[in-house]
């Protein structure tokens, strides 16, 4: 197969903002790809969804969260050797419901300025810099 037609994983990334200005990310479990680093919650966008349809989903799955508003961030291709990823990267301005580890996974609440504390998969860099020039 040519390089041309590598497909990349099509995965919703929620930047979920709190209402102080905060950042919820969560802890990816150990066994999965990228275990144990920081995540912007989220997850595999199916064949039939639109992205809100997916971040939707997902952040009712990990977090039993509602989506109430979403607004696009940055959009990042990122080559992991085994594995490609197109980050579909949003803000989710207004939710509602408590967040909750649904999957045991541990949650933190971040600013910006602490962003650089925690360890992201490889692919997150493009973001964090994005984080930074339009919140920091
Ligand atoms: N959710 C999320 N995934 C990320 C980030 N950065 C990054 O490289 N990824 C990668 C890791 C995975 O290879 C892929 C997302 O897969 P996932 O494991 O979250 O997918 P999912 O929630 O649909 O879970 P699954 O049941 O299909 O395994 O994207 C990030 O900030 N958030
Ligand atoms: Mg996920």
């Amino acid at each position: 197969m040519g390089e041309s037609v590598v497909k990349h994983i099509h995965v919703a990334v929620g930047v979920i903002l709190g209402p102080d200005g905060r950042i919820l990310l969560a802890k990816r479990p150990d066994h999965l790809h990228m275990g144990g680093r920081w995540e912007f919650p989220g997850g595999k966008v199916e064949d039939d969804e639109s992205i809100q349809q997916a971040m939707t989903r997902e952040l009712k799955e990990e977090l039993d969260i509602q989506v109430e508003a979403m607004k696009p961030l940055i959009e990042v291709r990122h080559d992991y050797g085994d594995k490609q990823v197109f980050l579909d990267t949003w803000f989710v301005t207004r939710f509602s419901g408590k967040e909750r580890g649904v999957e045991g996974q541990e949650l933190a609440w971040v600013s910006v300025s602490e962003l650089s504390d925690f360890r992201f998969p490889d692919a997150n860099q493009p973001i964090v810099e994005a984080l930074l020039e339009r919140l920091g």
